[in-house]
């Protein structure tokens, strides 16, 4: 058996296209919609994710604003870009690019920016919201990946109700964050969340039906029950090459697979997007 594939890339594509035509509506009703980027310092594959996020706004006729900042800006000049694009009227929503330089502490960013700007959904009071399960119907962003990764599973008509979904990495942006959706009622999954200090991993992957794998170890995902949904979401550079965090020979027993790269980094990117445009439509209805 070899599994389906998960097309992140062919979702992403199809995503955009919808968007294009609400980003047209905005604009035919008058309203801009723009998404800010913040860079600070030169990793050579942020400023790559950074160039890919105004690529997507081309794209879907949304306007882009970068700021680009060096390695050796400091806390507070940061914060002055961050109060720029929270009083800039032309920015509809923005994001900080990470993992900031060590000397800036991430935190006192995010919680800078404003919650309605915040297009990554990783603001403490849209976290909050998270929690509290008050994000939705559309009243404030979700974090991308989290949300790329449950998108890309109902467009695929995977339904979780009932499964085990063992999640493996407790990060802000997607191990922590994701549980909280996958168990919300309207999915109805059963979360796991396995982290460094998890005993007994192998145990728990034998029993799962979903794997989320976001620890960010090259491979480090060697075992899983035959026929389980797999989505590899780490990011680890192998010899320069993008590797997940999944062992490929998994890849012949499972059911689904969404694969890296080509899964959920590219839904990032339109849910990003698409937090944006939800921003632009949030402001056009008051
Ligand atoms: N402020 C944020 N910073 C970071 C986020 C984020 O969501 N918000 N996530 C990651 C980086 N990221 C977006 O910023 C991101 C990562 C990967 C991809 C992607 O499409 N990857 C491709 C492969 C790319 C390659 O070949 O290098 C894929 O999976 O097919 C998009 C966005 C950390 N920082």
């Amino acid at each position: 058996m070899s599994a389906r594939i998960l097309d992140g890339k062919a979702t992403a594509a199809a995503i955009k296209q919808e968007l294009a035509e609400r980003v047209a509506a905005l604009k035919a009703a008058g309203h801009t919609t723009g998404l800010g980027t913040i860079l600070v310092g030169n990793d050579p594959g942020s400023a790559w994710y950074v160039g890919g996020k105004h690529k997507d706004c081309a794209e879907v006729g949304i306007e882009s604003i970068r700021v680009d900042l060096p390695e050796e800006t400091t806390q507070d000049e940061l914060l002055a870009k961050v109060k720029e694009l929270n009083e800039n009227p032309d920015c509809t929503g923005y994001i900080v690019q990470l993992p900031l330089p060590k000397h800036i502490d991430q935190d006192v960013i995010l919680e800078a920016m404003d919650p309605a700007k915040d297009a990554d959904g990783l603001h403490p009071m849209n976290l909050g919201r998270l929690v509290a399960n008050v994000n939705r119907p559309m009243t404030s962003p979700l974090p991308c990946t989290p949300l790329g990764c449950v998108d890309l599973l109902a467009r695929h008509d995977i339904d979780l109700n009932g499964k085990h979904v063992l999640v493996v990495g407790r990060g802000v942006t997607i191990g922590r964050p994701v549980g909280l959706l996958l168990t919300r009622r309207s999915i109805n999954a059963t979360v796991t969340l396995a982290h460094t200090g998890t005993t007994n991993l192998d145990e728990l992957l034998a029993q799962a039906d979903v794997v989320i794998a976001a620890a960010g170890s090259a491979h480090m995902i060697k075992t899983a029950k035959p026929g389980a949904i797999l989505l590899d979401v780490g990011v680890s550079r192998v010899d320069g090459k993008v590797t997940g965090d999944i062992d490929p020979a998994l890849y012949e027993t499972a059911s689904w697979v969404s694969p890296n790269p080509g899964g959920v980094g590219p839904m990032t990117r339109a849910m990003l997007l698409n937090n944006v445009v939800e921003a632009a439509e949030r402001n056009a209805a008051k």
